[in-house]
């Protein structure tokens, strides 16, 4: 049995996705890479399994392809996702490696190992951590779909990859009920900024002396509060 360690850690500075993403190549060369430990290294497994085509598709991430995913532990009536953009893979496109028992980071599994190699991620939830709570009982936000974790692999930024991301996020919001879409965004990031603006994310102003929540991060980091109103027949 081998124990693959997984796992996402995204910050907005981030700009490697420490993550095991294999395609094609066969059962046997994956196994040269598994050290007598029996741990194979996400790095490793990345080299081993090359691009194989440029075309990309935005999926819902699956347990296979980020153990993160797995997390069930929600507030009632909370929901999130985590979305993947592939490439070289349809949505259908999976294949095995033989009947191996894997055990991904402590969560023992049947899976099966998608060809695709993951290119660029987001995650989307409406659990309105990061948003003002409501009135004197201070409750959670509702209708709001919150975006973070946006990153794409180096190679393959300024190719749309983030714009796609964030346009199924919004339809996959629109299907959640919610009315708008919100997020964070660095200050000091231009490109990521420049990205929400041109799909129509507008900057907030939060109300002075206000203790609006922010994300976790260095406390010298400046947010832009960012929100766009979602249309049921329109996503951009
Ligand atoms: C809510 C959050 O999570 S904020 C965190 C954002 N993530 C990060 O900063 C991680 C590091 N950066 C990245 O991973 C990427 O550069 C991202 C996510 C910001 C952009 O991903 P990409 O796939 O390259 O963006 P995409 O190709 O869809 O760009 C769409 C538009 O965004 C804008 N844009 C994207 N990157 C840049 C940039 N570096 N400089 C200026 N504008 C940019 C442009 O308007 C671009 O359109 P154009 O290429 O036609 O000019």
């Amino acid at each position: 049995m081998w124990t693959i360690p997984l796992g996402i850690s995204v910050s907005p500075n981030f700009n490697k996705l420490p993550l095991f993403y294999p395609s094609r190549s066969p059962q046997s060369s994956l196994s040269h890479h598994i050290s007598k430990s029996g741990i194979c290294k996400a790095s490793q497994v990345v080299e081993i399994f090359p691009l194989v085509s440029p075309e990309i598709v935005v999926r819902e991430a699956r347990i296979e392809d980020c153990w993160e995913v797995a997390e069930t532990h929600l507030p009632n009536g909370c929901r999130r996702t985590c979305l993947v953009a592939v490439t070289g893979a349809s949505e259908d496109d999976t294949f095995f490696i033989g009947d191996e028992d894997l055990k991904i980071a402590g969560f023992g599994a049947k899976i099966s190992l998608n060809k695709g190699y993951v290119a660029g991620i987001l995650t989307l939830d409406t659990v309105a951590d990061f948003l003002p709570r409501k009135g004197p009982l201070r409750q959670r936000r509702t209708g709001i779909a919150y975006v973070s974790n946006v990153a794409v692999r180096e190679r393959f930024r300024r190719k749309g990859i983030a714009k796609k991301l964030i346009a199924k996020a919004e339809a996959q919001a629109i299907s959640w009920g919610c009315r708008s879409i919100a997020l964070h965004c660095d200050l000091n990031n231009p490109g990521a900024t420049n990205l929400y603006r041109n799909q129509g994310f507008k900057s907030i102003k939060v109300p002075e002396g206000a203790k609006w929540p922010q994300p976790r991060t260095s406390p010298d980091m400046q947010f832009n509060f960012m929100m766009k109103i979602l249309h049921k027949n329109r996503t951009s």
